[in-house]
């Protein structure tokens, strides 16, 4: 297994605040690793630690190089895409227009195309090209979100709370999408959730934060079936087991 992206004893700091301490884990190539832990856990400042967006200490490596400390439009360069939990499509824009954006990080394969397998991956914007990301509901939005991380074709794609204020249908929508993404080889994610139901259940690892350090960490059915790291961390059994009627 090849680590697509490493993380080894990051400490994060917000002023005199420490908000990390010691973080390590690892994403390997083309998996789903989901990044869990209850509110202020520090999900999201991993997150900017990867990205440059924090004062940060320690190791981040991606695909082998160190890119801690590097500035944040380098890091996107790497092939590194985030959406970020405020979904971050630019409201005035149209869908079409939201999607061009998305591609000038780009690599490789001509716009055309890649906004033709971001319309195949999420058919639902394609009668909605015209219309004003503000316009679209909350769903189509997070699709527009992802899509657009999606246009500059990244190795790692990074989601903050991408399930955040929609249906559980939609979520589960969505995370198979991504994990079809995953599946063929296309891209490495991870993901940082609250809900662990949803992103342990097409996660091949996980990584459990409170109080900005590592709980546990292992492959997701390990996460899924400890009763303890459950109660202590993530809400519950209940929070963890999927429901019956579930995929
Ligand atoms: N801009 C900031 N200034 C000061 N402290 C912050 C800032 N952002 C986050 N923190 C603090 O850092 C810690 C980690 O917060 P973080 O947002 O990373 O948690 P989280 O796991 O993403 O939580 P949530 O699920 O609620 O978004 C918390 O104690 C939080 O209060």
């Amino acid at each position: 297994m090849t680590a697509a992206l490493e993380l080894r004893s990051v400490d994060a700091w917000y002023g005199p605040v420490r908000a990390l301490e010691g973080v390590g884990f690892t994403v390997e190539e083309g998996r789903i690793a989901a990044l869990l832990g209850p509110n202020g856990a520090g999900k999201s400042t991993t997150i900017k630690a990867i990205t440059s967006a924090v004062r940060s200490a320690g190791s981040v490596t991606f695909r082998g190089a160190e890119i801690g400390g590097l500035p944040t439009h380098r890091v996107a360069r790497l092939g590194i895409a985030t959406v970020s939990s405020d979904r971050g499509t630019i409201p005035g824009l149209t869908v079409e227009d939201n999607l061009r954006v998305g591609a000038v990080a780009g690599r490789g394969r001509r716009v055309a195309d890649q906004r033709e397998r971001v319309l195949g991956l999420f058919p639902d914007l394609r009668g909605m090209l015209r219309r004003p990301a503000h316009l679209l509901s909350g769903g189509q939005q997070q699709m527009l979100a992802i899509g657009r991380a999606l246009m500059s074709r990244p190795h790692l794609l990074i989601l903050d709370e991408p399930s955040q204020g929609l249906a559980p249908v939609i979520v589960r929508s969505i995370f198979a999408t991504l994990k079809d993404l995953t599946a063929a080889g296309e891209i490495t994610v991870l993901i940082a959730e609250q809900n662990a139901v949803a992103s342990l259940a097409i996660a091949d690892t996980a990584v459990v934060l409170s109080g900005g350090t590592v709980r546990a960490r292992g492959p997701a059915a390990e996460i899924r079936a400890s009763t303890e790291i459950a109660d202590a961390y993530l809400g519950g059994r209940a929070a963890t087991a999927p429901p019956k009627d579930a995929p």
